[in-house]
Order: structure tokens, then C-alpha cells, then sequence
């Protein structure tokens, strides 16, 4: 097990390389299923467990998968015949495989992939992606664990999202671009993500039209083909820096960061006191002497984004003032506001809610990370906090931060990833265990 180390009191200064989306990749790759010819090359693919993860699921599936991470570069060939079935083993390491049903029904009229549980965020059900699936005409069955569509031939429909759920949108929209006629999803995700795979959908031969707005059509097409991608910017990386700038009275420039993907975050940030300036190479974040208190609710895209809720909290924490965070995508999304308790952080949580009790004069402990945004907000707090501060769990920051201790060094943080000995290990582990 490793852990990182972080002395706190460092002002952060220099400019930071963001990676390609986590959360846009993962899409993307399952969309490859789809290249029945010709080869798909994805640039600018971050080294990530989670990508791991998903070319783990595609081999099994049969695709070849060649991951060159000198390059940032994936090569898929989706050529041979496929299997249909995703099994537990692969679906329970990660909940975003399930974005491979849309892509195996549309080729194949058949996927049988193992129903994701919940994490600890919430409860995560995926209604919304079979009702869709069923509107276009194939068949549900979920039985041993497993979630089974089948379909002779999919039919264009109109679909009406209840919430617009970005993984539904995925799903659906990959499986509607094979669906004969023309599909209409309304009240869809709206995320630049979903605007990315509708992009990379287009160049492999699809018909997608709206992707970035509440209605997306798609006029299905017999076959698609492999194409090159570029991977948009991961805007919550850059976000995560943003507010490391913010925190530490910092000035951080975010290289080729897409402001208008952050426009929420940065507009807090603002209020909060902190410059924010869109320059030629990116966005630079100038942090205040005195965080000023703010309010903030997260809602789907434009809104204020869930994955940046936890590393937002440590800020509000920090802020000279009451400020308010209410969390309206995912019912358990404070776990990591426990954690902070242990290092002098005071709140009271009501429901949603959580009032937020600043400015905190953070107290370097030992805490573990309960999910991946909660890995990068306790080293956050780590930056500013007396003394030394240790994560653990880290195989949560893994699925979403590339050398997030490295990038953090090269700004002037004092941090440092150790292998923790064996006997260390035990003890961490009994600590940690409820
Ligand atoms: C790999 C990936 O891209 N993950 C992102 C994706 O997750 P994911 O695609 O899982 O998130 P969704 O947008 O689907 O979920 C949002 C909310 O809708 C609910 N819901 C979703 C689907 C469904 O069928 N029924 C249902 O009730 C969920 O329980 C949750 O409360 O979007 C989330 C919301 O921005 C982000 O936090 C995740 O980082
Ligand atoms: C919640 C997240 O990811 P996932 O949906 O893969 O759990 C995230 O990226 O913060």
C-alpha cells in the first residue's frame, strides 16, 4: 500500500499540464466496440486505472487493445468477432463499463453485462440507460446479477431522459447511432464529455446532431468505422488545480485549460476572491489573502459539478465565514467531510446540506480517502494544514489524477507518495476498516 505525505504552508506557484478526460475516455474506448473497420487511434489518453479497467473489459470482449503510454496513445481494433458478455469480475472494478451495452446491442442486438452496484457516493441505478434501450425496441431481462438487452433491430425513437443522467446519454446515444430511422433524445446530459464522444461518434461515419444541448438526434447509419481522437482536456483536473491555486494564495497557470468548461467553478472562485485570468496558454488562478464564504449547489452540466463538490468543500472550509454546499446529483457524496473533521474541519450536515464553519485552521492528520474526488480534496486540505498530513486509499485518486503528487511538487507543495512497510499496513488497515 502507498500513501502520500504532505507538509502543508506552501504556496503554490508555476504552471500545471492537465490530462486528457477520464470521464471522456472511458466513453470513447467503448465506442470503439463499433469499428468493425478500420483502426481507432485515441491521442491524449491519460494513464489511469480506470483506463486500464476499460481495456481490460474491450480484451476480454475480444478487441485488441494497445495502450503506448509514452505516447498517450491507445490503438483499438474492433475487427474479430466480439463477445457480448461482460462479467462481474470486470464490471464490479469500475460501474463505467456498463457504457459498453449500448455499443455490443447496436452491433451485435445482444449484451449480457453484470448489473454495477452502487459506490460510495450513492446508489447509482441504471434505469435510465434500459428504459432508453427499450424504447428502442430491445429487450430487458435482469436475472442472476446480470442485466441482458436483446434486439432483432433497433428502431429510432423519441426518449425523454427523466434526469439527464451522463451515463444514459452515453449509453443511449452510442446505441442509437446503428438504430434504423431517426432517435430523439430529450433532456439529455449536456456535459463537454457527451459533446466529445458525439464528435468522435461523427467521425467514425455516425449521424449526431446537438450533443452540448438538452436534445440530441441521430439518424442511424448500417455501419461505423475507426477514426483518430484527440481526447478533450479533463476540466476537473484543471479544476482541482484551480482551487489548489485558490487555496494557498497561490498563482497557477493551468496549461491550454477551457474555461468555458469550468465557468461554474470559476465563477465561485471569483466570488470567493480569487483572480481568474483566460490568457493565450491558459487559465491562470491568483488566490486571495482572505477567502471570502460562498454558497454552492451542484447540479448537472452547466451547473456546478458534483466531481468538483469535495475539493470545493475544503475551500469553503478555508473561507473567513459561513458557507453553505448542498449536493443535489448523489445522496452520500460527504464521506470525505468526515475525514476532514479529523483535521479540525467543523460542519453540521443537514440532508442535503452541509453548513460549512470557516475559516478552519486545518490540522495535519491521518486520513483515508473514501472515493476518488475525496483523495484529491484531503490532499487539498493537506497543502494548507499544520504540519504533516497522510492519505491513504489511494488506489481511489489512481482511477482519476496522474502523478497528482508530482504535479503538486513540481508547484512548490512539500509532498511526497511512500510505500507503506507491511506491518504499517495492518495497522492502517484496522484503522480504516468501518
Ligand atoms: C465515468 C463518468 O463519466 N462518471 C461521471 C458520470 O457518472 P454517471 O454517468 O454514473 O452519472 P449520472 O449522470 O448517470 O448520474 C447522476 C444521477 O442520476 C442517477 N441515475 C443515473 C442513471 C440512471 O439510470 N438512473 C439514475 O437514477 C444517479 O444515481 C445519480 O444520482 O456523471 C456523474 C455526474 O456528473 C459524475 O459524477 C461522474 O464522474
Ligand atoms: C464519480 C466519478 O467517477 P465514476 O462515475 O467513474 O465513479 C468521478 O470522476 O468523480
Amino acid at each position: 500500500m502507498e500513501k502520500i505525505i504532505v507538509h502543508g504552508g506552501n504556496r503554490l506557484q508555476g504552471s500545471v499540464h492537465i490530462e486528457g478526460a477520464k470521464n471522456a475516455v472511458l466513453p470513447i474506448l467503448a465506442a470503439s466496440i463499433l469499428a468493425e473497420r478500420d483502426e481507432m487511434v485515441l491521442t491524449n489518453v491519460p494513464i489511469l486505472s480506470d483506463v486500464y479497467t476499460m481495456n481490460n473489459v474491450l480484451k476480454f470482449l475480444n478487441l485488441d487493445v494497445d495502450f503506448d503510454e509514452a505516447r498517450n496513445t491507445v490503438r483499438l481494433n474492433a475487427a474479430k468477432k466480439l463477445s457480448t458478455q461482460a462479467p462481474f469480475e470486470y464490471v464490479s472494478k469500475m460501474r463505467a463499463s456498463i457504457v459498453v451495452m449500448g455499443p455490443l446491442l447496436a452491433r451485435y442486438g445482444h449484451a449480457r453485462v453484470a448489473m454495477p452496484g452502487g459506490c460510495a457516493i450513492g446508489s447509482r441505478p441504471v434505469d435510465l440507460h434500459l428504459k432508453g434501450f427499450e424504447a428502442l425496441g430491445a429487450t430487458i431481462n435482469q436475472q442472476d446479477g446480470y442485466i441482458e438487452a436483446k434486439a432483432d433491430q433497433l428502431v429510432g425513437t423519441k426518449i425523454y431522459l427523466d434526469f439527464p443522467s451522463v451515463g444514459a446519454t452515453q449509453n443511449i446515444m452510442i446505441a442509437a447511432t446503428m438504430a434504423k430511422g431517426t432517435t430523439v433524445i430529450e433532456n439529455v446530459a449536456r456535459e463537454p464529455e457527451i459533446v466529445d464522444l458525439a464528435n468522435v461518434l461523427n467521425k467514425m461515419g455516425a449521424k449526431v446532431r446537438g450533443a452540448g444541448t438538452e436534445t440530441i438526434r441521430i439518424d442511424g447509419v448500417t455501419a461505423l468505422h475507426g477514426t483518430t481522437h484527440h481526447v478533450v482536456q479533463d476540466r476537473i483536473e484543471a479544476g482541482t488545480f484551480m482551487v489548489a491555486a485558490a487555496l494557498t494564495q497561490g498563482d497557477i497557470l493551468v496549461q491550454d485549460a477551457i474555461s468555458e468548461h469550468n465557468k461554474p467553478l470559476i465563477s465561485k472562485l471569483e466570488e470567493m476572491g480569487a483572480k481568474v485570468i483566460d490568457e493565450d496558454a491558459g487559465v491562470r488562478v491568483i488566490g486571495p489573502k482572505v477567502l471570502t464564504p460562498t454558497n454552492v449547489k451542484t447540479m448537472p452540466h452547466p451547473g456546478f459539478p458534483t466531481d468538483m463538490q469535495p475539493q470545493m468543500s475544503v475551500l469553503q472550509l478555508a473561507a473567513n465565514g459561513t458557507s453553505t454546499l448542498t449536493e443535489t446529483v448523489f445522496e452520500n457524496r460527504f464521506m470525505h467531510l468526515e475525514e476532514l473533521r479529523r483535521m479540525n474541519a467543523n460542519f453540521k450536515i443537514e440532508g442535503r446540506t452541509v453548513v460549512l464553519y470557516g475559516p478552519t485552521s486545518f490540522n495535519g492528520a491521518e486520513v483515508a480517502a473514501t472515493d476518488l474526488r475525496a483523495a484529491a480534496a484531503l490532499v487539498l486540505a493537506g497543502l494548507v494544514a499544520n504540519g504533516y498530513t497522510q492519505v491513504t486509499n489511494l488506489k481511489y485518486l489512481d482511477r482519476g489524477y496522474y502523478d497528482f503528487h508530482k504535479k503538486l511538487a513540481a508547484l512548490g507543495a512539500e509532498i511526497e507518495r511512500v510505500s507503506v512497510p507491511a506491518q504499517e499496513e495492518i495497522v492502517l488497515k484496522t484503522a480504516t476498516k468501518d
